[in-house]
């Protein structure tokens, strides 16, 4: 039987924009009818063509604005509309923030079941550009020509680009550097469809409080032709940098680090610190992007944790053992549980840097570790997770009930799961204090969570 919808493609329509999709994507109802708009903002009212119908929704493109609305702002990106990195550059910062706070609430109301919880407006940043300090820029060929940029929303076709605004302008500096000395020395852009060419990515890291730069080259194969001219000019024209790798990566994949890296000049690390707390970051370490806003998600987390400096803390995901680190000084003893070994490798160098003896780090999937400890009579204090978008294993969780720590405090980067999460841990005698999103990506969709719960 054919489903009658009251739109078809090409059709022109008048409605009201009500929200904001997971995307970025605004979205309202024709005639009961879902249909979503990229750019524009809730609240508009917007004539657009509809440029897909399917069984239950509809896409349209914008055509007009037909009530101005005092949130829409020209986004300072000449590719914004292009590149898939940010959705949100059209809207004014103020009302970024108050939308990834309704999208908290509307997660924890819809999939928790939770009313009326107390979700604090979001942290946000006062200057909210050019915070990341990671940048991974493919380079390619286009017409025979070198290319540098980003992947067109959805694709792998690169869209050029001479900066980001969300990177720091040294990371920029550095990336055209690069291309510019690649084309000169014929290092030989890498072509994606054919698996040829030699220059896959370049990333540069940035220690914001150290300053420190390491560049690394991930190519396609050992080769590096004229291989001491490239790291003399390179030094030469770029005095900031501490660290230059050649990573090796001769898969065909969208992974971006392969696993060799060769120290092509300087130190295998460079250094940065989070509040009093030191960290060294290798190519392939987890470190998150936004220092500034770390620093404030870590001293929520610590202020949730009321550490006196008796209690026994677990960090869960704790990554490079940030967390764990950051908490160290106020308690007596710290865990920490991680899957990746590399991590953990760095977790223990970083322990040892600051001087840490009373900190356990350990290799394992959270939800094998956990419930070990439990039985091995591990009783915490405090719990943090800190886990991926999926959340938490139902056996992380019961091991953590299991354990019945008095403050449970749940990092999250997906408000999807952790209401999942938090609805379970509910049931099992935990009682959701209060939430605090932090804008660790100004401009994108992502929003972060700190969530406190009670032992009741
Ligand atoms: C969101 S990151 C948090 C890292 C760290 N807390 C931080 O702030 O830098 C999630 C971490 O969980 C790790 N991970 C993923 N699945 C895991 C599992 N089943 N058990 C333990 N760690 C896991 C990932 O490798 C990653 O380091």
């Amino acid at each position: 039987m054919k489903i009658k919808r009251p739109v078809e493609t090409g059709q022109v329509i008048v409605y009201e924009i009500t929200g904001i999709a997971h995307n970025g994507v605004g979205v309202g109802k024709y005639q009961g009818f879902t249909v979503f708009t990229p750019y524009t903002v809730p609240g508009e009212r917007i004539k657009a063509e509809i440029i897909q119908v399917k069984k239950n929704y509809a896409v349209a493109k914008m055509l007009d604005v037909e009530n101005g609305h005092s949130q829409r702002v020209n986004p300072s990106c000449p590719i914004f509309k292009e590149c898939g990195g940010c959705q949100l550059q059209h809207i004014s910062y103020e009302t970024q923030l108050a939308l990834k706070r309704q999208q908290v609430v509307d997660n924890l109301e819809r999939i928790g079941g939770f009313k009326n919880v107390l979700v604090h407006p979001v942290l946000g940043m006062k200057e909210p550009w050019r915070y990341r300090n990671k940048v991974q820029v493919p380079i390619g060929i286009q017409n025979g020509r070198t290319v540098a940029g980003f992947y067109r929303a959805g694709s792998h076709e690169i869209i050029e680009m001479d900066q980001c605004l969300i990177q720091p302008e040294e990371s920029d500096q550095a990336v055209r550097l690069v291309k510019q000395l690649a084309d000169q020395l014929g290092i030989t852009p890498y072509d994606e469809k054919k698996h040829q060419g030699i220059l896959r990515h370049v990333m540069v890291r940035t220690g914001i409080h150290t300053q420190e730069m390491m560049i690394v080259l991930v190519t396609n194969g050992e080769s590096l032709p004229n291989k001491k001219e490239f790291i003399q000019r390179l030094h030469n024209s770029f005095p900031q940098m501490r660290s230059l790798i050649q990573n090796i990566n001769t898969k065909r994949t969208n992974v971006i680090l392969g696993e060799k890296n060769k120290l092509l000049w300087g130190e295998p690390v460079i250094y940065d610190h989070i509040g009093s707390v030191r960290y060294a970051i290798s190519p392939h370490s987890f470190f998150q992007i936004n220092p500034v806003q770390t620093e404030v998600l870590y001293e929520q987390v610590r202020k949730y944790a009321a550490l006196t400096g008796e209690e026994v803390i677990i960090d869960a995901y704790c990554g490079i053992g940030t967390i764990a680190l950051y908490l160290a000084e106020g308690a007596s003893q710290v865990y920490g549980v991680e899957i990746v070994p590399e991590a953990i490798r760095d977790a223990k160098v970083n322990a040892e840097i600051n001087g840490y003896t009373h900190v356990h780090f350990e290799v394992g999937a959270a939800e094998k570790v956990m419930p070990r400890w439990l039985e091995e009579g591990v009783y915490p204090d405090v719990v943090i997770v800190d886990p991926p978008r999926k959340g938490c294993q139902p056996e992380l969780l019961d091991a953590i009930t299991g354990m019945k720590p008095k403050r449970l405090i749940y990092v999250s980067c997906n408000p999807a799961t952790l209401a999942r999460d938090v609805k379970y841990l509910q049931e099992q005698g935990y009682y959701l204090q209060e939430v605090q999103p932090v804008d660790m990506f100004p401009q994108t969709m992502h929003v972060e969570s700190v969530a406190l719960l009670t032992l009741r």
